[in-house]
């Protein structure tokens, strides 16, 4: 295993947020053409992985114990949490398991944390097997390319560098690549492997002519979002005493530092667009808004305009507050990760596409209104909650509140939660964009699996890590079957 960072980054580091998206999502990926990649099938891996630590949810047919994923709940939470499932319920949908039977519904966010802190991959699965005799873990090394032989197309080693020195490293099987899904094309790319038009323009050797780095898709939401609430219930930066926060957090795993990256609740609901079975709309709330640190950090991150900060926000800095963040949940636009030059410490070419498709601005808009309604449900009455109606100064033109200016709005904050996928895409033989089968082996090498988030053909309905966890796991056993083949049988799950 050859990784760029420490293995604490071994998924991004901020994962947390514990979905798994809809059953439909997998059962269009078998009917795509990929057997064995339906509901049912994926379910089995899903949950091999989890340690569900909820007693209610451990019961039900659809989560796991005994994995090496610890899943749970926040031990800490605010009241507008609970007012925001209860107003889910009061909109119509039930509160409910949203990985369970049905999708759509409203529930308490579950992450993947342990008594508290993050289960990082690296600390799930890597820790209990890192003195294994047949694993090897190269920290702080940067793969540049496969070794591929241009007579026998056969994948047989990797180079990287590692503190400056040029390492090869050779496989007596097979390379498995999991680099993710904006450097798993990087690297098959600057190997020879993708679109010919692109890469022999670059004076790269083409060994397979594939489709790779097309297919981008990824979650486009509404940032920015605001609900002022009369009571002193939110996270408000400065109210928060670091030192008895940070030490209840290290001593007793609980308080504030506890939540999942500020996510306490989700919501998934259908717009006119979309239906029940297969909610369209995905709702984060967080007892916060780009306000609650009085714009120390946030609105940095976000990359938001002084112009923008200050007329909007700044008005209502530190004051209490609770937002919605609307996100989409199956987009219509496609984008590309290409590279930038044959130099492979070069970032490649991201282009996300977002709202390329009309179809996907509308439908977001609708997730706006339908967020703005759920805020004046009654159950929110209790603290005064009301939507903060400063317009951004460049959406004025448009009546706030209207469909423009929604629109206006989402394109000027709009975010990601990084759930890019779909850039080795896995498909049938007779798919032209496909660079992975239905086995994740790369088409026209040998020797060669891509094994991660980049090989899903459409993105799931949720948020990825669990899914990119499962096609981990799934692959794992693709390889032991084809390896081991009859000899070879899957675990039993608890
Ligand atoms: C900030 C952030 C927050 C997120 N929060 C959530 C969440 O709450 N819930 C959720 O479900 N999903 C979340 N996601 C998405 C989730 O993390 C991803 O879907 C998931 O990690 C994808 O897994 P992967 O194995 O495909 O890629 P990655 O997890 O990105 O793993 C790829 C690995 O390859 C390594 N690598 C890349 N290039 C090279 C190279 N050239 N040489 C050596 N090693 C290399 C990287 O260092 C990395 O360790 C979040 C993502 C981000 C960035």
């Amino acid at each position: 295993m050859i990784t760029a960072y420490g293995v604490e980054y071994e998924d991004a580091d901020d994962t947390i947020l514990m979905l798994l998206g809809n059953k439909n999502d997998y059962d269009l990926w078998e009917k795509l053409g990929n057997p064995g990649w339906d509901y049912e099938n994926v379910l089995y891996y899903f949950k091999k992985s989890e340690d569900n630590r909820n007693p209610y949810l451990q019961k039900t047919p659809y989560h796991g114990t005994g994995g090496y994923l610890t899943v749970q709940e926040s031990p800490w939470r605010t009241p507008l949490v609970v007012a925001f499932v209860q107003a889910g319920n009061e909109m119509g949908y039930p509160i409910r398991d949203i990985n369970g039977a049905e999708q759509a519904g409203f529930m308490i966010a579950q992450g993947t944390i342990r008594r508290g802190q993050r289960c990082s991959t690296a600390k799930g699965f890597l820790r209990p097997a890192r003195l294994r005799r047949n694993l090897h873990i190269a920290l702080n090394a940067h793969v540049t390319r496969l070794l591929i032989s241009p007579h026998t197309k056969r994948a047989f080693g990797v180079e990287f560098y590692r503190h400056g020195r040029r390492q090869v490293i050779t496989a007596r099987r097979e390379i498995v690549l999991s680099a993710g899904s904006i450097n798993s094309p990087q690297i098959l790319m600057l190997s020879g492997i993708g679109p010919k038009e692109h890469i022999s323009k670059l004076g790269i050797p083409v060994i397979s002519d594939l489709r790779v780095g097309d297919n981008l898709q990824d979650h486009v939401g509404m940032g920015g979002l605001t609900f002022l609430v009369d009571k002193p219930i939110s996270i408000v930066q400065d109210r928060f005493e670091a030192f008895p926060m940070t030490m209840q957090y290290v001593m007793n795993e609980k308080g504030p530092m506890t939540t999942l990256g500020g996510v306490e609740g989700l919501g998934f609901i259908n717009t006119i667009y979309g239906n029940r079975s297969w909610p369209d709309i995905q709702f984060h709330m967080a007892p916060a808004s780009i306000n609650s640190d009085g714009g120390r950090k946030v609105r940095t991150v976000l990359g938001i305009t002084d112009n923008l900060y200050n007329t909007v926000y700044k008005p209502i800095a530190n004051r209490d507050a609770w937002t919605i963040m609307p996100l989409l949940l199956r987009p219509r636009s496609r984008g590309t990760v290409r590279l930038r030059t044959k130099n492979p410490f070069h970032y490649p070419i991201i282009d996300a596409n977002y709202f390329a498709d009309s179809f996907d601005i509308k439908t977001l808009v609708e997730g706006a209104k339908f967020a703005v309604k759920l805020s004046q449900s009654r159950v929110f009455k209790q603290f005064g909650s009301r939507i903060h109606t400063i317009p951004f100064p460049n959406c004025r033109n448009h009546t706030f509140g209207s469909d423009k200016y929604w629109e206006c709005h989402i394109r000027t904050i709009s975010m990601t939660i990084y759930h890019p996928v779909g850039t080795c895409k896995m498909g049938p033989e007779t798919d032209s964009t496909a660079v992975v089968d239905p086995r994740l082996r790369v088409y026209g090498v040998g020797g060669l699996r891509v094994i991660d988030a980049s090989i899903m053909p459409t993105i799931p309905s949720g948020n990825t890590n669990a899914p990119a966890i499962m096609v981990g796991e799934k692959g794992a056993d693709l390889i032991k079957e084809d390896w081991l083949g009859e000899n070879y049988r899957r675990s039993k799950i608890g």
